[in-house]
């Protein structure tokens, strides 16, 4: 499933990340110049003035030719030659203060750019991220930016002083004799053929090899991070193959860039030579002509000389100027992408919304999630959901039991706006879940899975992820409100370092810290799947009953592997095949005698009551315990 936004972006093939074309590369370097616009003036004029007097050298060295010609005395030439010298450390300086401009504008720029990168990745929508893999993500994170960023800082201004330098140089030559000039000019259009089939080749050939990067850095890093998988299911041989063909792909795309160079960089070898020699030339036919002096023609051989190396900077640097603008095309390609909105977009007021957690139940009737018609297919397989409708209070405590494979957790993601339905509708408070800007839609519904993560950096700051400005107070509070007694003992309280190089939370704990993130986060709707599977009964029992403090007032959708949470929730639904097969309370199910009341009479080891009386085992089974129902087989 692509959506909409993102089908429409540019060059985004589906499920990767887009990219943006060269259009809209334009518009955000311009954006960027005028972020620092007196830096960037500055760094013009110092370039201009630097090249003004890098045309002080030849023009002095023409006189020099000419007054000796002429007979002049050592003086006017001493005069002169120290005009050259004062023309040369003019240019020094000048130059050197530019470049300094230019890497101060550069690192800021840089700065601004790995700040929105950051901002538009943390906006993106979990769904897009998953398709797209992380490794392209990282790679554009990564190397892509730190390209752009070293165009900025110094290719970048280095481009910029010679293409002034070359403008000055060519103006100069015109102004000393233009016949000389246009000979110089038109002896320069080797240059112009060779760098156009160059660019016209370059773009697409630098954008996929940035592309053949990211897939091998998604094939390596999966690899990675699955190798007990791997191992357990003998992959190996399949991702050594998956491997090398992405590696084929990287070398292939590395060789057609490697091509365009080979033809380019000869060519312009080549062509510097022809103006010189023209200029030699014609100059000398005109000089015997008396049509032009001999200084005239020095100064413009030197000039045309010294145009070789602006032009050989300019050469040189567009091949990077070509990878980085193809990485900065990636970089800005997460603008387009599907992303609601951006991390510093504030949330729209919502009552269900509030700055600091209450912890108090957050729970409007205006929060009730509606699921309509709802069908759902991964790409384009067979539907995993089908037709489902559902209503959700606000408040109420909903268990979804089925089958292994009867989409619970599609249902869950859908739920949680990771994914959109492929037909029908989920709405919160009657918005399309699935429309909800990101950072407003964390703030509602939260997923609370049994993945987790614990951040590097101190416990305050893996808490205050979810409530920036949460008290110590409050933190503890979470903490106490998900059972986590265990932080009470840690050597340096909140600000306990954790993660590699601190104190190593183990799985249970890191568990508890998750949701006691969910607690600060405080949306009206939680989505528990196997949220405490990986705590022992025990400790699950525990965090689940100071949970069912937490959540009093808040909805609560949870896939439940224990039948126990089923007993427990308001109403319970049954997903068989992709549809909800039955819905009601859980004494209802079991007096209805579906597929619900056979399972529970399974569970209590009891035969299925043959009238139509009470079925509930809470009444007639031994008492419900999690060491005797473990994870359910539903
Ligand atoms: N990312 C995916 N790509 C393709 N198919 C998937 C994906 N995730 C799940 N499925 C398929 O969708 C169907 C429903 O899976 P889902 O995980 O939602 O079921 P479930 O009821 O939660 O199962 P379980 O209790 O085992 O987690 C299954 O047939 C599964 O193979």
């Amino acid at each position: 499933m692509t959506s909409p936004r993102c089908a429409d972006s540019p060059q985004a093939a589906p499920g990767q990340l887009p990219t943006a074309d060269a259009r809209q590369v334009r518009r955000a370097a311009l954006h960027l110049m005028r972020q620092d616009a007196q830096a960037f003036t500055a760094m013009i004029i110092f370039n201009v003035l630097a090249a003004g007097a890098g045309l002080v050298g030849p023009w002095l060295l023409g006189r020099i030719v000419n007054t000796v010609k002429d007979g002049g005395g050592v003086e006017a030439v001493d005069r002169l030659a120290l005009g050259i010298l004062v023309g040369a450390v003019a240019q020094l300086l000048l130059a050197r203060h530019a470049r300094y401009l230019g890497h101060r504008f550069g690192e800021r720029t840089l700065a601004r750019i790995r700040e929105q990168f950051v901002e538009r990745a943390l906006a993106l929508p979990t769904s897009v991220v998953e398709r797209a893999g992380a490794g392209d993500l990282t790679a554009r994170g990564t190397s892509d930016v730190a390209a752009a960023g070293h165009t900025l800082r110094d290719t970048g201004p280095d481009v910029f002083v010679a293409a002034m330098q070359a403008l000055f140089i060519l103006g100069a030559v015109f102004l000393l004799d233009p016949l000389l000039g246009a000979c110089g000019v038109l002896g320069l259009t080797g240059i112009w053929f060779a760098t156009r089939w160059y660019l016209r080749r370059a773009r697409s050939a630098y954008l996929d090899q940035g592309a053949s990067h990211s897939a091998l850095a998604e094939v390596l890093s999966a690899t990675a991070s699955g190798a007990r998988t791997i191992e357990a299911f003998g992959l190996r041989q399949r991702r050594i193959a998956d491997s090398e063909e992405e590696i084929q792909r990287c070398v292939a795309a590395r060789e057609r860039t490697l091509f365009l160079r080979s033809v380019l960089f000869p060519s312009i070898d080549i062509s510097y030579v022809i103006p010189v020699v023209t200029v030699l030339l014609l100059g000398g036919v005109m000089h015997d002509r008396g049509a032009v002096s001999l200084g005239t023609v020095v100064a413009c051989a030197l000039y045309l000389r010294q145009l070789s190396q602006p032009l050989d900077t300019i050469l040189q640097r567009i091949e990077e100027l070509q990878s980085s603008g193809a990485s900065f095309a990636r970089v800005e390609g997460l603008a387009a992408a599907p992303a609601g909105t951006t991390a510093s977009t504030p949330p729209a007021a919502s009552p269900a919304t509030p700055a600091t957690p209450s912890f108090a139940g957050a729970a409007f009737d205006d929060d009730r999630i509606e699921v309509d018609g709802v069908s759902f297919s991964y790409g384009d397989g067979a539907d995993v959901l089908r037709g489902v409708d559902l209503s959700v209070r606000p408040g109420e405590r909903l268990a979804i039991v089925g089958p292994s494979g009867a989409g619970k957790t599609t249902l869950s993601r859908l739920l949680a706006g990771i994914d959109a339905p492929t037909r029908g509708t989920v709405t919160v408070g009657g918005t399309p879940i699935a429309d909800l800007p990101p950072s407003r839609l964390r703030r509602q519904i939260v997923l609370v899975t049994q993945e987790h993560h614990v951040f590097l950096g101190t416990l305050r700051d893996n808490l205050q992820i979810a409530a920036e400005s949460a008290t110590d107070r409050e933190l503890h509070d979470a903490l106490a409100a998900v059972g986590a007694e265990w932080a009470g003992d840690m050597p340096d309280g909140l600000d306990t370092e954790l993660g590699a190089g601190g104190h190593r939370l183990p799985g249970a704990q890191a568990q508890q810290l998750a949701l006691a993130r969910v607690v600060l986060a405080d949306p009206h709707t939680l989505i528990l799947d196997e949220a405490t599977a990986l705590l022992d009964p025990t400790t699950a029992r525990h965090t689940e009953h100071a949970l069912a403090a937490v959540l009093r007032g808040r909805t609560v959708i949870a896939i439940a592997h224990r039948l126990q949470t089923a007993h427990d929730a308001d109403r319970v639904a049954v997903m068989e095949d992709g549809q909800v097969t039955e819905l009601g309370t859980h004494h209802d199910l079991v007096t209805a005698g579906g597929s619900y009341a056979a399972l529970w009479h399974s569970w209590h080891g009891e035969r299925p009551p043959t009238t139509d009386g009470d079925g509930d085992g809470t009444q007639a089974g031994p008492p419900c315990s999690e060491a005797r129902s473990g994870r359910s087989s539903v």
